[in-house]
């Protein structure tokens, strides 16, 4: 996927052949400005307002709390971007806003935007520091406990639209019967896989401060006995053996270092039974010399920044699965998310 400006006549189409738009000045000036307006609207709570009949420039500024000459600016930006259409001095939300964005929505990212804005920002600050340095932040070992709840509300989230594809695209062994999800957070992997295949119970194993803010969330998923938190560290802890059938590790490997990466490798070859499955799910790094992808690319050095790692690409994925006794199986991508695979291999 790629990020594109499209001309709204022949005379901008013109000036973009002739390279006489400075296009830098979109992602130097603009887009850092949309950005950040959609994440302090989505949380304060402008498309709920206007959910609820609060249409007018006024009485979105009263219901969020906002002045009403800034909001007004606000709303200009969220209507360039067609997260709103403003009509008859009225503002309506969007297919976009719909389904992505109210609290109320089954796919919503919300809280993914929410944990962004108030966690996330201001480690962005730090990059230029990290292009120095290589040495970025290391957030689970910093988080407080409140942060700790909006990222786990948050990866729920951000994990909702892939969830269902990956139980349905998973190469499950036949008669699978025990799951574990590592840094499964929310548990929503787990839970979709479950759903679609009840003959399967999975546990999350993910660290304290997680599992902790994770919990409730898991709990509204009604799995019961089916999928269950278990407190603990991959890096530092055992895993039984030979007693997995699926072993997913998803958004995990790109907070780890290639060594850390190949030892879980090996913790999840000895724990698997024969058969068995190791995936893990991200996003890849993409090839430079192939064409260019701007989620993984970002997504990299976002990672870079926030865990001194990044992504990884499929074949150094493959290498720690080989290493650890593993047969590689052939990398599926999501339809929902550009950029993002399951990579998996076999016991
Ligand atoms: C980016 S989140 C991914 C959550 C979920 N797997 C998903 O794909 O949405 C990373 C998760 O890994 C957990 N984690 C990080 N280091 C870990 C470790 N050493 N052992 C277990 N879990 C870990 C974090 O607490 C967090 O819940």
């Amino acid at each position: 996927m790629q990020l594109r400006v499209f001309p709204d006549n022949l005379k901008e189409w013109l000036a973009l052949r002739l390279n006489l738009v400075p296009m830098p000045l979109l992602h130097a000036q603009v887009l850092p400005v949309i950005s950040r307006a959609v994440l302090e609207a989505v949380d304060g709570g402008v498309f709920e307002a206007i959910q609820n009949g609060h249409t007018t420039t006024e009485a979105i500024a009263g219901a969020c709390g906002f002045d009403v000459r800034a909001t007004t600016q606000l709303l200009g930006v969220l209507t360039s971007v067609n997260y709103l259409q403003f009509k008859k001095k009225e503002y309506r939300l969007t297919r976009i806003t719909r389904k992505w964005i109210l609290a109320d929505s089954p796919d919503t990212v919300r809280d993914l935007a929410i944990y962004n804005n108030r966690i996330v920002w201001p480690w962005l600050e730090k990059m230029g520091e990290y292009l120095k340095t290589g040495k970025g932040l290391q957030y689970h070992d910093s988080l407080q406990a409140d942060d700790w709840e909006l990222y786990q509300r948050g990866m729920w989230a951000g994990a909702i639209s892939e969830a269902k594809e990956f139980a349905r695209k998973v190469p499950l062994p036949k008669n699978a019967t025990q799951m574990l999800d590592i840094g499964g957070s929310h548990g929503l992997h787990s839970v979709e896989t479950c759903r679609r295949y009840p003959g399967i119970t999975a546990t999350i194993l993910d660290l304290p401060g997680a599992v902790e803010k994770a919990a409730p969330l898991l709990a509204k998923q009604n799995m019961g006995d089916r999928v269950v938190h278990q407190v603990g560290n991959i890096l530092t802890d055992e895993l039984p053996e030979s007693t997995y059938d699926l072993i997913l590790m998803s958004s995990v490997a790109h907070h780890f270092t290639e060594e850390q990466n190949i030892l879980v490798a090996q913790k999840a070859a000895q724990a698997l039974r024969p058969g068995g499955v190791f995936i893990i799910n991200e996003f890849i790094r993409p090839d430079p010399q192939a064409a260019p992808e701007l989620v993984g690319s970002s997504t990299d050095l976002f990672f870079g920044l926030t865990s001194t790692s990044g992504n990884w690409s499929v074949e150094e994925i493959n290498t720690w699965q080989r290493a650890s006794g593993l047969t590689p199986l052939r990398a599926i991508g999501y339809q929902a998310i550009p950029g993002r695979f399951q990579v998996g291999a076999r016991k």
